[in-house]
C-alpha cells in the first residue's frame, strides 16, 4: 500500500498504450488516470474500440504500457522483473474472463485452487470455504466444467480469481457470453464478494443493467476517461450512453 494513500487498490496515473507504428499506429489509453478504492465495484464502459480491455490488461499487468505508470496496492508495474510480475499476479491481482477458461477434465474444487497449487502454496481453507459459500457453488464442488450451466463455470471462474484473496479483481466482460438470467446470477454474486467479502471488482461492461448493479461507472471514448457517474441507475447510465 502506498502509505500516503492507504485507501487505494489499484491506480493508473496518465497511462498510455500505443499500438503499432506508423500507419498503423493506434492511441489505445491517451493519458487515463483512474483510482479504484477496496471494497468498491466499479463498471468500465465506453464503445467498441474504446479501450476498456486495454485499460483492464494493463492494469492487470498482462500487457505492458507506453508510458504513465500503474499500482497494485503499495506495488508500482513499471520496473518490476518478471518474476516479481508474475508473482504480483498471482498473489495480488484476479482476472475473470468473457471465456471461462476453466479445465474440463478437472472439477469446480480443483480449478479453483489450480492457480495456488501451480504456486504449491496451500490455499487459505477457511477463506475458500468463504469464497465456496458466496458464490453458492457449495453443492457444485465435485461437478465438472461441462456439468455445470454457463453461470455456474463463470462462479467457479470468479472463485478462482478470489481463491488468493487478491488486493483487486478486473473482470472483462464476464455476462458477455451467458443469457441474461445467468447473467443476472453472476452480477449478483460479483456484488456479494464485494459487500461480504470485501473485494474490490473492476468489471467491464457493454450493458446498462449490469453496470447499474455497480457502485461507480467510469465511461471511457477514445482512449480517455470521460464521465463518471456514482450510484448508478440504469436509466441514467442509458442516458449517458446516448450522449
Ligand atoms: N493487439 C493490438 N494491436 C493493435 N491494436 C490493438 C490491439 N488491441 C487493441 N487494439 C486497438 O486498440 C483500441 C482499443 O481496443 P480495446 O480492445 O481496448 O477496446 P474495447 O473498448 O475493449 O473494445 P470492445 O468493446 O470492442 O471490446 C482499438 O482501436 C483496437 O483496435
Amino acid at each position: 500500500m502506498n502509505d500516503a494513500n492507504p485507501a487505494i487498490a489499484a491506480r493508473a496515473t496518465e497511462l498510455t498504450k500505443i499500438y503499432g507504428q506508423g500507419e498503423t499506429r493506434v492511441t489505445a489509453l491517451d493519458g487515463v488516470s483512474v483510482e479504484f478504492r477496496p471494497g468498491e465495484f466499479t463498471a468500465i464502459m465506453g464503445p467498441s474500440g474504446s479501450g476498456k480491455s486495454t485499460l483492464m490488461l494493463c492494469m492487470a499487468g498482462l500487457d505492458t504500457f507506453t508510458s504513465g505508470s500503474v499500482q497494485i496496492g503499495a506495488t508500482e508495474l513499471t520496473g518490476l522483473s518478471d518474476k516479481r510480475l508474475t508473482r504480483l499476479r498471482r498473489d495480488k491481482i484476479g482476472f475473470v474472463f468473457q471465456a471461462f477458461n476453466l479445465l474440463p477434465v478437472l472439477n469446480a474444487t480443483e480449478n479453483i485452487t489450480l492457480p495456488t497449487d501451480i504456486a504449491r502454496r496451500k490455499a487459505d481453507s477457511d477463506w475458500l470455504g468463504q469464497v465456496v459459500e458466496s458464490l453458492g457453488l457449495a453443492d457444485r464442488l465435485t461437478h465438472r466444467p461441462s456439468q455445470l450451466s454457463g453461470g455456474q463455470q463463470q462462479r467457479v471462474a470468479i472463485a478462482r480469481a478470489l481463491a488468493a484473496r487478491p488486493e483487486i479483481i478486473f473482470a472483462d466482460e464476464p455476462t458477455g457470453n451467458l443469457d441474461s438470467r445467468s447473467g443476472a446470477e453472476v452480477l449478483r454474486f460479483l456484488r456479494s464478494a464485494v459487500r461480504d467479502l470485501g473485494q474490490t471488482v473492476v468489471m467491464v461492461t457493454h450493458d446498462p443493467a449490469a453496470a447499474a448493479t455497480t457502485d461507480r461507472v467510469v465511461f471511457l471514448a477514445d482512449g480517455r476517461i470521460v464521465d463518471e457517474l456514482r450510484d448508478p441507475s440504469a436509466e441514467a447510465v442509458l442516458d449517458r450512453m446516448k450522449d
